[in-house]
């Protein structure tokens, strides 16, 4: 059965969880290193990037999900997971993870704005998804291999490349599972060409 992980060192662990087993996979929070070995696939939720990469280098996450990544299984950063994955951050001289080759900007929708929500159509994936902001980041820039998924008054907030997807808001936090199942399918397909 696909076992898909979620990072699970801050943020919104157990709803990405439920989503995924609503999406009809197994789902484990991934607390060391060393569980990373068990998994698919991987989702870095949303929650506070800063806080995250403090944690990431705490428990000595970095050259594993760096090895994650190299190994081609699928990874899905939601908001701050979307933060960890770009490779350039506006305003940091240095990414964190680095791997999905956007640049993002931190809170950009505003600071009287915390949270809204928005109906977005998203490519191969719904017409009308009801998403989630909370202090959202948004990608400014997209490199050539990046397809854009989705966009919410002119700036990209759903991208994929390759292994890699983002998005800027929360899926995990409505009932609306389409997006996860999207993620859900890209790591049984990987799985599948790693079999052959
Ligand atoms: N909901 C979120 O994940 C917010 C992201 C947060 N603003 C950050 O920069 O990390």
């Amino acid at each position: 059965m696909t076992k898909i992980g979620v990072l699970a060192l801050q943020g919104a662990v157990r709803e990405h969880i439920q989503s995924l087993e609503a999406c009809g996979v197994e789902a484990v929070a991934i607390k060391r290193k060393e569980e990373l070995q068990e998994v698919d696939g991987l989702i870095l939720p949303g929650g506070e990037s800063t806080t995250m990469r403090r944690l990431i280098d705490k428990y000595d996450f970095m050259d594993d999900l760096k090895a994650f990544a190299s190994s081609g299984k699928p990874m899905f950063g939601t908001c701050a997971g979307l933060i960890l994955l770009a490779k350039n951050i506006v305003g940091y001289d240095e990414p964190h993870l680095g791997l999905m080759d956007v640049t993002v900007e931190r809170n950009s929708f505003g600071r009287q704005v915390d949270s809204f929500e928005a109906d977005l159509a998203i490519n191969g994936v719904a017409d009308n998804f009801t998403a989630v902001f909370i202090r959202a980041p948004h990608i400014v820039e997209a490199g050539e291999n990046v397809e854009v998924l989705s966009k919410h008054n002119g700036r990209i907030v759903a991208a994929r490349e390759g292994q890699f997807l983002g998005c800027s808001f929360h899926p995990e936090l409505t009932e609306d599972h389409r997006l996860t199942a999207y993620f859900v399918k890209m790591v049984e397909e990987a799985k599948q060409k790693q079999l052959v």
